[in-house]
This record gives C-alpha cells, structure tokens and sequence, in this order.
C-alpha cells in the first residue's frame, strides 16, 4: 500500500494543496469552472497513477480520494463501469479491442442505461438496436421523445465511448436488453459523430464535476461486432444464440456498482463526516456548563455525544459492511465466471438490499453531523454540505432505494417460501431456515451475540409476518401484482431488517476478529451502541410480539446513555483511525491541526464576493 496515510508525493499534494487551499477553492468557482478543474485533475491523476506505477486498487482509490476529495469525476463512470461491462460482458475479441485502450484512456466510455422516460424499469427502455443483416450492422435510434438516453455521466462533453443498454430486435422480434460498445465522438474532433445529439442535462443537486449527458440516436448503425457476446450472439446472418439461461447477466455492472457504492460513497461519506463533526466537537467551546467555569468544549455535552457518537458507530459498521459486501461480490463474481451462478441472485439481493440500506442511513447521517456543528456546518468550508450533495445520490443511482428494497424482499419471499417446502437457506439468509425462538437473550451485559441475535429475531418475524401478509392478500382475492404492491411497505420493512441484522452480524464478527484487547474492548462499545440505537429507534419492531418488555426497554435505554461517556474519551482517536488526509477531508471544521478560526477567517477573506471590484461599489452605493 503505498499511499496508506498520506504518503503521496510531494507534488501532488502540492497540486492538491493548490488546487483545494491556496489556489482557486472548489467553492469559489463556477460550475464550468469546477468541472474544467476536474478535467485539470483527471489528467494529472493519469500522469501521476503511470510516473508511481500505480496499479494496486486500494492505491489508486486512496489517491482518487486526494485527487477529487468528495466527489465523482469522469473516472467514476469510465473505470467504474465502462471498463468492467466489457470485462463482464465482452468476448475475449471484443476485451482485447477495447480494453486495453480504455485502461490507457486513449478512449473514454460511460455506463449509458437510463432514459429520460425510465430509469428504474429497465424492461420499460425504449431505445432500439435493430440489426441489418445486409449491412451486418446494429441501427441504434431513438423511436421517442422519452427514450432519449439521459443522466449517464461523462456523456455531455468528455466521453468519446459509451455502452448503451438497447432492445435488440432481428427480424421483428425484440429479445430484450443487451449491451453495445458504441464510438460516440470522432476521436481526431471530439465532435459528436453524425447521427447522435448530445449534450449536458444542466445543472444538478451536487455532482459540478460530472457532466451528466443525453444522447439521442437517429438511426446510427455500428457494427455487429459491437454487440458484447460473451453470453449471447448475433451471427451474420441474424442468427441469436445464447450460452445463458439467466437473462440478468445484462445487468451486471449494476450489481458491481451497487456492491462498491456500500463502501465507497456510503462508508466513506459519513466517516468522513464524522471525523469533521467530532474533531469540531472537541475543537469548539459554547456556553456553561458549569458556573464560573470555562466554556465547555460541546462534545462534553450529553447531547451532542447522543447525536454523534451513534453516526460514528454506524459509520464502523457500515466501512466493515462494505470491505464484506466488496469481498463478497468479488468471490460470486469469479463463481459466476467458472459457470457456477447459483449465488447470483443473493448476490443481487444483498447488494441491492445494503446499497439502499447503507446509502439512507448514511445521508440521513451526514446531515446530522452538519447539524449539530451548528453556522459553521453550514459553511461550505465545513466540507460537509459537498460530501452530503454527492453521497446522497447515491440514494438515486444505481437503482432508487425503494426498488432496490423491493429487489431485496422479492429474494426473502422466494427463500422464506422455499423454506416453507423444505428447502435448506444458507449464506447471508441460512437464519430462515432457524425456527425463530421467541426467548429474549438479552440482559444488562448486552453481550453481542444476544444483540445480534435480537436483530435476527426481529427480521425472521418481519420477513415472515410480510410472506403471510402476502399469502391473505392473495387469499382475499387480490392478484399476485396487486397483493405485492399492497404489501410492499411493509417488504420494504422486512428488507431493511434483513440488512440491519446483516451489518450487526458483520460488526460482530470484525469485533470478535480484533486479538488487541484495548481495541476489541473500545470496538464493543461501538457495536453495543449501534445495536442498542437501532432497538430504540426501532422499539416497536421488537416489543410488537413481546420479543422485549418495558424493563428491558429501559435497561436499553441506560446502557445506550452510559456508552456515550464510556466512549467520549476515545471519539478523536476513533475519527483519526479513518485516517482521512486534510485534502480528503476537504474541511477547515476537521482541519488534523484543529486550528479552525485562524483558517476559517483566511478562507473566507478570499472569497470572490471580498474581491474590491467597481461594480459591487457601485450597486452598493
Ligand atoms: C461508477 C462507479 C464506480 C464504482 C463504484 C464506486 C463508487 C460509486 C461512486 C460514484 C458513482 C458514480 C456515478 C454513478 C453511476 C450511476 C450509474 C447508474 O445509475 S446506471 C443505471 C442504474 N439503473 C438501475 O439500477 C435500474 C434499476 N432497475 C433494475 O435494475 C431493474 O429494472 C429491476 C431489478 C428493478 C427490475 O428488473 P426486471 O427485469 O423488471 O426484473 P424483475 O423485477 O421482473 O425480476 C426478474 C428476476 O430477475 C432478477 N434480477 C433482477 N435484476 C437482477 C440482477 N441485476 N442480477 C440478477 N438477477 C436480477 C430478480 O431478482 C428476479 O428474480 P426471480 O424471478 O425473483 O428469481
Ligand atoms: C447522480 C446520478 C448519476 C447517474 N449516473 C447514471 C449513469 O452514469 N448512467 C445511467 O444510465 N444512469 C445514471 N443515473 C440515472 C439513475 O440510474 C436513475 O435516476 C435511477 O435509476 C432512477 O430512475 P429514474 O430517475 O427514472 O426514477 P424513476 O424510476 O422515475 O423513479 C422515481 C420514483 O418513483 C418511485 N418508483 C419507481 N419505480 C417504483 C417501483 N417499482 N416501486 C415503488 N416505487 C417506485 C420511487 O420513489 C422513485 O424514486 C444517474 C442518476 C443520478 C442521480
């Protein structure tokens, strides 16, 4: 790991020192300008990964994270989807033709799915690919206004590649979904090639540094060739063949996607956040919290602990759900290479499941740990308002978390029912196959097999309380589209009580991994007071069949209230563990040397709107 703790090189800190403090600040500029800088930083990003021989993952997301701190750049799209869909789905012709220059980016490609008409249905996708066997050529078009191709990132101005989703049709007939490689900008020009419009979709909730584009066909043609035919072939003469039974298989790079966004964009979103929060915590000193004694620093204040140290404990679980969610997808991935695809669909479920688990919790969290840093949170030197506008979309992309839910729910129903006949559930859901006892294990000790084994009652009963819904409103005469849909907040419930039991599981499991006693004892703590958050926040799920009482609600409660001091003393620390670089950071609230006001009042003297110019002298007289 060469760059692990700040070990970049000097020039590029200075870049970024450049670029980030005494250079033009990301918040002074212009939309246009942020997205140039970006394209600045892309370049020298590229430069930099060839001059260090940068090949190592963690390396390169490590430097990304200098490079473009808090925020997506056109590498996002290109590396995150681009190049694995033809990995994934390109036949090993098609991964030599494309590949290598990709990952020289001598071209750049983007992930182009959504339309202006439907993102989240994807049988519902209008765009074509017609195949002409005269031609032996793909006819791409846009039939209507809504099947304009819309959002994918990079498709505005920089992306000169894309994968399009398309139904393909030979011969009439539409055989669904399929993947096609397509050449979007002449790469001497950069001009669109004929036949395509393209353009930026404007301006957006955050994302400045990505120009999020449309595109429509007007009856383009490519290749055949450009079809990726690792599963599924188009011969010359129109002939379709398939080695898959799975037609899902074109959806992969979703499930890539939604398996990193765990980690990448929901863990590493609210850790950040909340190192900025408590470092500011223990930095800012306010009011009295005793007579005649010197203002307190509000991290002291029971309060404050009570709306951060809970987002500190969930952003552990989240960063150890993510590193599992990231090995997992990986270890399916390459089963699913040698031909053994039966994990497929828990993999999709659990990756669509966390995506929206962790990406809500951890939005609804960076906005608390803004909140509670009070006028300086909603400073944009705080950091916190960019990491929450672009940790948030992930919320959107990548499938819209209700859905995900859905997708989620629709895998337990499936499993719970097989359970029902008999059949034997393993991996993340083997629970289902347990009868669930109704004996509550937990005393004052709460130790963290009978917290988790409260997680694992309360999603066994909702997931099955939600199959039996299901079953009544079938029985009452409702068909199986209605029933679903009549029973699909309470799904997506269980779906989130089958991914909160997965990350307390997960937690658990690291916690019990640590041989340090000092750092197992303080990561206890951490996971006691996420478990014991998630009771309260959620009491009525667990008392609702008597599973827990009043009592022990109560004893819940205190211990909840005792950790928050047992834990004060160590939160700097357990923030400073994230290791996150100042230019990470991109915070003067989380500054490592905590000298926040003689920075803050610096930044803000640069501000453009302080630069003495005769026309504001003017309207102001
Ligand atoms: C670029 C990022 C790089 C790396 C990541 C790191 C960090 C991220 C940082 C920044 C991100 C930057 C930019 C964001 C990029 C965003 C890109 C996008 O948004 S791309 C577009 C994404 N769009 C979607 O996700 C659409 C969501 N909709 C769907 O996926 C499908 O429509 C849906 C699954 C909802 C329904 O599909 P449908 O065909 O209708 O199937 P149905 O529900 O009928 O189910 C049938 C059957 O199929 C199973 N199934 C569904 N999907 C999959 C799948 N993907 N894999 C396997 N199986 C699947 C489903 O379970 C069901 O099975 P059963 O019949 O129940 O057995
Ligand atoms: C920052 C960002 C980057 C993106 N990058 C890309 C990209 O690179 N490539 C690409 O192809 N796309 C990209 N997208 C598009 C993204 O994938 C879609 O926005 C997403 O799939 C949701 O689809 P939609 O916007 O059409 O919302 P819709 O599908 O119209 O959903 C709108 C709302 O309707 C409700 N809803 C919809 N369907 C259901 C259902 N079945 N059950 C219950 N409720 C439902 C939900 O509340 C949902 O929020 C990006 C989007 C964003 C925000």
């Amino acid at each position: 790991m060469l760059f692990k703790g700040g070990g970049l090189p000097h020039e590029s800190l200075a870049l970024q020192e450049k670029l980030f403090g005494a250079g033009p600040d990301y918040n002074f500029m212009t939309r246009i300008e942020r997205f140039k800088n970006s394209l600045v930083r892309v370049q020298h990003f590229i430069r930099c990964c060839a001059r260090y021989n940068l090949h190592d993952h963690a390396d390169k997301k490590w430097f990304e994270g200098v490079a473009f701190p808090n925020e997506v750049s056109v590498l996002g799209p290109h590396s995150g989807m681009f190049i694995p869909t033809l990995k994934e789905q390109g036949s090993e012709e098609q991964i030599q033709k494309w590949v290598p220059q990709a990952e020289k980016h001598q071209i750049m490609g983007t992930y182009i799915q959504t339309e202006l008409g439907h993102g989240t249905f994807v049988r519902g996708l209008e765009t074509t690919a017609t195949y002409d066997p005269k031609t032996e050529e793909f006819i791409l078009n846009s039939p209507t206004l809504t099947s304009i191709k819309w959002w994918p990132g990079g498709l505005g101005r920089t992306c000169n590649f894309g994968i399009v989703m398309a139904l393909l049709y030979i011969d009439g007939k539409n055989y669904g979904m399929h993947p096609f490689v397509v050449q979007l900008r002449s790469l001497k020009t950069h001009e669109p090639l004929p036949g395509l419009t393209m353009g930026d979709i404007g301006p957006k909730f955050g994302f400045d540094t990505v120009d999020n584009g449309y595109l429509q066909f007007n009856h383009f043609g490519i290749p055949r060739e450009n079809m990726l035919m690792k599963y599924c072939q188009v011969l010359k003469n129109g002939t379709y063949t398939k080695q898959t039974r799975n037609p899902k298989f074109s959806y992969g790079a979703m499930i890539f996607v939604r398996s990193m966004v765990v980690y990448e964009v929901a863990g590493q979103g609210l850790a950040k956040a909340c190192t900025i929060a408590i470092r500011y915590s223990a930095i800012r000193r306010q009011s009295e919290l005793k007579k005649s004694r010197p203002e307190p620093q509000i991290l002291d204040y029971q309060t404050q602990q009570y709306k951060l140290f809970p987002l500190l404990a969930l952003a552990y679980a989240v960063w150890f759900t993510g590193v599992r969610m990231k090995e997992i997808y990986f270890m399916v991935n390459n089963e699913i290479k040698q031909g053994h695809t039966e994990r497929l669909p828990e993999l999709h479920a659990i990756s669509s499941g966390l995506k929206a688990f962790t990406t809500s919790m951890a939005s609804w969290g960076i906005e608390r740990c803004r909140l509670a840093c009070g006028g300086h949170g909603y400073s944009a030197a705080s950091g916190l308002p960019k990491i929450y506008v672009n940790a948030t979309g992930g919320c959107t992309y990548e499938g819209e978390n209700t859905v995900m839910l859905l997708q989620c729910a629709r895998f337990l129903m499936n499993i719970y029912g097989g359970v029902k006949n008999g059949r034997r559930p393993s991996g993340s859901v083997n629970y289902l196959g347990e009868r669930i006892s109704s004996r509550c294990t937990l005393t004052s000790e709460f130790t963290l097999k009978s917290l988790a084994d409260a997680f694992k009652h309360r999603a066994a009963r909702m997931i099955k309380e939600a199959s039996e819904r299901l079953n009544r409103l079938q029985a009452s005469g409702n068909d199986p589209e209605d029933s679903w849909n009549l029973n699909s907040v309470v799904l997506t419930k269980a779906a989130e009580a089958h991914c909160h039991y997965y990350m307390v599981l997960v937690f658990e499991s690291v916690v019990e991994s640590v041989e340090d006693n000092c750092v197992k004892d303080i990561l206890r703590q951490l996971c006691q007071l996420l478990a014991l958050c998630g009771i309260q926040e959620n009491s009525g799920d667990f008392i609702q069949d008597g599973f827990l009482n009043n009592d022990q609600l109560e004893l819940v409660k205190q211990k909840q209230l005792s950790l928050l001091s047992e834990i004060r003393p160590n939160a700097v620390l357990l923030v400073d563990a994230f290791e996150f670089h100042d230019v990470q950071l991109g915070s003067i609230l989380g500054r490592f040397d905590g000298n926040v006001y003689e920075n803050l009042f610096k930044w803000a003297k640069k501000t453009p709107l302080n630069k003495p110019e005769d026309l504001i002298h003017r309207l102001l007289r």
